[in-house]
């Protein structure tokens, strides 16, 4: 447990578009930690399972979808978790499809990321500092958290008597810079690039974890077919919200399905993250401030 930490609390959950609050658990409390860089999106709910387990949940855009992509406060939101003890996130992303299989309504875990955000967020907590690092992002989601949580989603969405929501995995993720969707001519190119799924969201959220030595894996839903399919209208928000709300349903019922397994999944030691920064910091101790070590010393514990 970490000194402001909540006890046995492992997973963290961040809500994207839709996806405001949990339901189905027990509230404990709401907390509102300002970290070195400001305070989360939203206080954060901190609610347990049926087994007493907690867990926290965070509104990426706010409770009240104030907030827009591009000014997301991400290092708050990824400091504030790693500050109650969180080890895992498990994010929430609505999403546009860039391929005919994946419709709208179904679920994606992706395992790769194009970053097309255009470098007016603050991507890294080591900016503004004199200290220098580089995270290693080759594979920008957790595997081995990701490896636990696709069996546990599909298992989660399998409805009796019903037909069952059909559960992607291995796609790569275009992020973008918003607020404005992507013009033909943008989203048939990331087509070409090899993109499945786009949205304004994972990034620098997925860097800020992997910096902060945090698991994150992505669990997206799709709403809508972005701007690509040539005989359609281009993506609107009443086409999103359409989709928005059913997705939201399921993602909710996915989260309390699968919480409980995961939970015990990263206090057995799935998630590996932990220790990956040790040796991506170039800058020696003896050349490092003693107020950037003060603030990074919030997030990582090497500079204690
Ligand atoms: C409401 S459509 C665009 C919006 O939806 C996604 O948000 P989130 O990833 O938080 O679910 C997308 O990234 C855009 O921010
Ligand atoms: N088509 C799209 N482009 C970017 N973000 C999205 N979120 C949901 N649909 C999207």
């Amino acid at each position: 447990m970490s000194p402001s930490g909540e006890q046995n609390l492992l997973i963290g959950v961040i809500g994207g578009s839709g996806l405001y609050h949990l339901e189905n658990l027990t509230f404990v409390k709401e907390v509102n930690p300002e970290t070195p860089w400001g305070f989360p999106s939203s206080p954060i709910t901190i609610a347990t399972l049926p087994s007493g387990t907690p867990v926290a949940f965070l509104a990426r855009h706010g409770r009240a979808h104030q907030i827009n992509p591009s000014n997301v406060p991400s290092r708050a939101n990824i400091a504030a978790l790693k500050s109650l003890g969180v080890r895992a996130i498990v994010a929430f992303s609505a999403v546009g499809s860039l391929r005919e299989e994946i419709k709208p309504g179904d679920f994606v875990v992706p395992n790769q990321v194009i970053d097309r955000t255009k470098s007016i967020r603050p991507v890294s907590f080591f900016e503004g500092t004199g200290v220098v690092a580089h995270a290693t992002f080759g594979d920008p989601f957790s595997e081995s958290l990701t490896k636990v949580v696709v069996p546990l989603v599909k298992k989660a969405l399998v409805r009796e008597g019903e037909k069952s929501i059909d559960v992607h995995e291995n796609k790569c993720l275009v992020v973008m810079e918003g607020p404005q969707f992507s013009t033909r001519a943008e989203s048939h190119m990331y087509r070409a690039w090899g993109g499945d799924l786009i949205n304004m969201s994972t990034l620098p959220e997925a860097k800020l974890a992997r910096e902060a030595e945090l698991s994150y894996t992505l669990i997206a839903t799709a709403t809508d077919y972005d701007a690509w399919r040539v005989s359609e209208t281009p993506v609107t928000v009443a086409e999103v919200v359409k989709t928005l709300r059913a997705n939201a349903d399921a993602s909710r019922h996915v989260t309390v399905t699968i919480l409980e397994d995961l939970h015990k999944a990263v206090a057995g030691g799935a998630g590996v993250e932990e220790g990956s920064m040790q040796f991506s910091i170039m800058t020696a101790k003896e050349h490092q401030r003693a107020e950037d070590r003060a603030k990074l010393g919030y997030i990582l514990p090497y500079f204690d």
